[in-house]
C-alpha cells in the first residue's frame, strides 16, 4: 500500500534521509523509532506529502505521492502531531466537525450523507459527549489530544500518521490514546504509522518497527526482532536490560545507570 523505495531527502547540503526503503501493507501498524534527529519526522512528512523527496520513489496505492491533489490526499491520509491542536476557544464538537473538511463542498455542505452520525459516533467512542460544548482552550492536554484524535477520525482516512502523539500525556492518557487508535484500527482496518520515542509502547502496539539512525534504516522487523539489548545499545548508546512483559510477553526496555 505504501512503498518507499530508495528514498533520500536533502535539506540544502544536509542529507536528512539516505536510501530509505520499506513496504507497508494495508492495516499494519508501524512504529518509526530512533534517536533525536535521525530523520523520523522527515520520513513522516514525506509520506504525508507535506514535503517532497529528493531522490527515489514514494508511492501510495500505486501512485506517486506527489501526483495526489491536496483534497485527495486528505481524504486518504490524516496526520496527528504531538500537540495535536492549538488551544483555541472553539467548542469541542465544532473542532471534530472540522475533520469533515475534505468531504465538504465550497459551501461547507458535507458530501457524505451520514456526517452527523459519524460525528455522534466519534463523540461517544472517545467519551467526548460531556465536553462537546466546552471550548478547547479550557481542556487539559490529555483531553485536547483526545479531541485531536476525534478530528482525524471524522476525516475517515485510510492511513493515520502519528508524530510522537503521546509525548505530553501522562501514563494513563498515553495508554488510553494508544488503545483508542488500536480499537479504531480493529474496527476499520486503517494503516497506522507512528513516530514513537517510547519503545515500550511501540513494542506493545506496533506490528513492525523501522529504526532510523543518522538518516539511514538500521533495523526493520517485529518488536521481538528489533528490541534487543545489542540493537538498543548500538543505536541509542545506552546500556539497557530487555525483559519480557509478564502479561503479553513483548519486549520491554529497562534503563540502567552508567
Ligand atoms: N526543514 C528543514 N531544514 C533543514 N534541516 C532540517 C529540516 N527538517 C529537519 N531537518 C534536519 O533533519 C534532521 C532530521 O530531523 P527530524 O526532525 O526528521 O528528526 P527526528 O528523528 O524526527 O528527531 P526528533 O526525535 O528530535 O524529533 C535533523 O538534523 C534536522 O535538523
Amino acid at each position: 500500500m505504501i512503498n518507499v523505495n530508495n528514498v533520500s531527502k536533502m535539506y540544502g547540503e544536509f542529507s536528512a534521509l539516505r536510501n530509505v526503503s520499506c513496504s507497508i501493507q494495508e492495516g499494519e501498524w508501524w512504529g518509526i523509532i530512533g534517536p533525536n534527529g535521525s530523520g523520523k519526522s522527515t520520513l513522516l512528512q514525506l509520506i504525508s506529502g507535506v514535503d517532497k523527496i529528493t531522490t527515489g520513489e514514494l508511492k501510495i496505492r500505486g501512485h506517486h505521492v506527489s501526483k495526489y491533489g491536496r483534497r485527495e490526499l486528505s481524504q486518504m491520509l490524516a496526520v496527528l502531531q504531538q500537540d495535536g491542536l492549538p488551544a483555541i476557544s472553539f467548542p469541542v464538537r465544532d473542532i471534530i466537525e472540522m475533520g469533515r473538511f475534505p468531504f465538504q463542498d465550497w459551501m461547507g455542505r458535507d458530501l457524505g450523507d451520514n456526517a452527523d452520525t459519524i460525528i455522534e459516533d466519534i463523540m461517544n467512542k472517545l467519551q467526548l459527549q460531556e465536553l462537546g460544548d466546552r471550548p478547547l482552550d479550557e481542556l487539559s492536554g490529555g483531553q485536547r489530544q483526545r479531541v485531536a484524535l476525534g478530528k482525524v477520525m471524522a476525516q475517515e482516512p485510510r492511513i493515520l500518521l502519528l508524530d510522537e502523539p503521546t509525548t505530553f500525556l501522562d501514563i494513563y492518557y498515553q495508554l488510553q490514546f494508544m488503545e483508542l487508535v488500536a480499537n479504531w484500527r480493529k474496527e476499520t482496518g486503517i494503516t497506522v504509522i507512528a513516530v514513537l520515542h517510547d519503545l515500550n509502547l511501540a513494542a506493545q502496539f506496533c506490528d513492525k518497527l523501522l529504526v532510523l539512525q543518522e538518516g539511514e534504516v538500521v533495523g526493520l522487523g517485529t518488536p521481538d526482532e528489533i528490541l534487543t539489548e545489542d540493537n538498543i545499545r548500538r543505536v541509542y548508546k545506552v546500556d539497557p536490560a530487555v525483559v519480557q512483559h509478564p502479561k503479553s510477553g513483548v519486549p520491554q526496555v529497562l534503563l540502567s545507570r552508567t
